[in-house]
């Protein structure tokens, strides 16, 4: 990956740490956190020239404005400002915002730099273009990740590494995912992992996987001899549940990857694996994204389940961003669940790799039945073949648990997806939930008339 690229070690939490890590080097920290600016959400008593009187308190103590939005607010006041600010000129943005505080209805701080500041709440997208500020926040081999990894000296590899990690740096959002033509060994490297997995995943796949697979073979080009290309995928999963794909150059912190899925976008690599090792590799690849995790994306209920998911992370304390990573790694990565009395792999982690699939379907590892409130403590490796599977009774079990487990997070909002804006709205005023039951109002309208024009009525569910 780029080399210049440095992640520095913010001193982070720890994820899953596994021991033959360097220090320093966690697993999915918080980013590289580049650029570390805060933003402040507020509106204001006064409306006329509000803007212009806020800007001039933050210009007044030396802080540096980075960005400015204006905004009819969802919480009835007549607008809602969000100011970008940062720091580095010597400026004093603690006394600032104490004093604008004191002119503000509603004030909320949202900030990358939140550790230790009890009234931040870490950084999260507010609108999906602000996905954006993904792109160059990922960890790299030599860096995070360990470099005993065959594609980490091969020079040949690390340069297409690097085109690729190029085509997701410079990737915006709403642009078409440019296509990419995969080379000979590359193509041979993927239908090495093709065949290999399609005959396995007839006993070992769980039902919901083996289900969606023959439609990604019809509408997207799943063959042994062709790697599907990411935008035919997104658009396909677009038409099933909405979720999208964006292209990333690598790991993205759990933080980060967990904040893609409130808006219905999973950030997928583009790269194929070094082919010295076709069965598995320590990184995402990809196989693993779209043999491993795209079948399921294309389940509505898996859909809402992972959106869900993002959505209890945005805002939340690092701790539980850490439990709720760890809760995803061995379900959504590595789960194992008992269908028909049989285990099956539901797990991307093991759908996209053969060498661990047929290990995890062996008895060597050890099993344990899931439950949040172990699994999330758990401590895991990533470079190598796990240990340790956690066991769900079923799928919808496992979402479930998760589900409940993500209810325990706390926050000082609620937070709620609108699909016509794409953005994330925080609930903390009367006025916003008398506008959700509104629409709760027109939903159960419209399910009554449905209902009682089916007739004779049926079975509704
Ligand atoms: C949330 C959890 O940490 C999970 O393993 C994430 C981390 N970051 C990721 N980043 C990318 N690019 N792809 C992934 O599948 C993941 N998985
Ligand atoms: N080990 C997986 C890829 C992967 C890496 C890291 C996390 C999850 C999955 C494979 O070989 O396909
Ligand atoms: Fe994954």
């Amino acid at each position: 990956m780029n080399g210049s690229m440095k992640h520095e070690d913010e001193g982070g939490v720890q994820y899953g740490s596994p021991p033959h890590l360097k220090k320093g080097g966690n697993y999915i920290m918080e980013g590289m956190e580049a650029v570390k600016s805060t933003f402040l959400i507020f509106s204001m008593q006064e409306e006329v020239g509000s803007l212009a009187r806020a800007l001039k308190v933050l210009e007044s103590h030396g802080i540096n404005l980075l960005h400015i939005e204006s905004r009819p607010s969802q919480r009835g006041s007549n607008y809602e400002f969000v100011v970008e600010c940062c720091n580095s000129s010597g400026g004093n943005i603690e006394a600032g915002v104490e004093e604008l505080k004191s002119m503000c209805k509603y004030f909320q701080i949202i900030s990358r730099a939140h550790r230790g500041n009890k009234e931040t709440v870490p950084w999260f997208p507010r609108r999906i273009k602000e996905l954006d500020r993904f792109a160059n926040q990922i960890l790299s081999y030599g860096n995070e990740l360990d470099s005993d990894h065959p594609g980490f000296t091969d020079p040949v590899y690390r340069a297409r590494r690097q085109q690729f990690a190029d085509i997701a740096y410079h990737y915006r959002h709403g642009e078409k995912i440019p296509r990419v033509e995969y080379t000979k060994s590359e193509i041979e490297t993927w239908g090495a992992v093709f065949s290999k997995l399609t005959k396995l995943y007839k006993q070992h796949a769980c039902a919901e996987h083996n289900k969606v697979f023959p439609l990604l073979i019809e509408n997207c080009g799943y063959r042994e001899d062709n790697i599907p290309q990411l935008q035919d995928v997104s658009d396909f999963l677009k038409d099933c549940t909405g979720f999208t794909l964006r292209p990333v150059a690598g790991l993205l912190s759990s933080r980060d990857f967990l904040a893609g899925l409130a808006f219905r976008v999973f950030h997928s690599t583009q790269y194929i694996r070094h082919p010295s090792n076709p069965m598995y590799t320590p990184e995402p690849d990809v196989c693993h994204e779209l043999l491993g995790h795209v079948p399921l994306f294309a389940d509505p209920n898996f859909a809402q389940f992972s959106q869900e998911i993002g959505l209890a992370s945005l805002g939340a304390p690092d701790d539980d961003i850490e439990k709720l990573a760890t809760c995803y790694w061995f379900t959504v990565e590595f789960g194992v669940c008992r269908q028909n009395g049989e285990l099956k792999a539901y797990g991307a982690g093991l759908l996209s790799s053969f060498g661990e699939l047929q290990h995890a379907m062996s008895d060597t590892p050890k099993f344990l039945p899931f439950d949040p409130a172990v699994t999330g403590i758990t401590k895991y490796p990533i470079t190598e073949y796990q240990p340790l599977y956690y066991v769900a009774e079923s799928f919808e079990d496992s979402q479930q648990k998760m589900i409940e487990f993500a209810a325990t997070i706390v926050r000082p909002f609620s937070v709620r997806y609108n699909p016509y804006t794409q953005s994330i709205e925080t609930l903390d005023t009367k006025l916003q939930i008398q506008k959700l039951l509104r629409n709760i109002g027109h939903d159960m309208k419209l399910f009554s008339e449905a209902f009682f024009k089916i007739d004779p009525p049926e079975c509704i569910m």
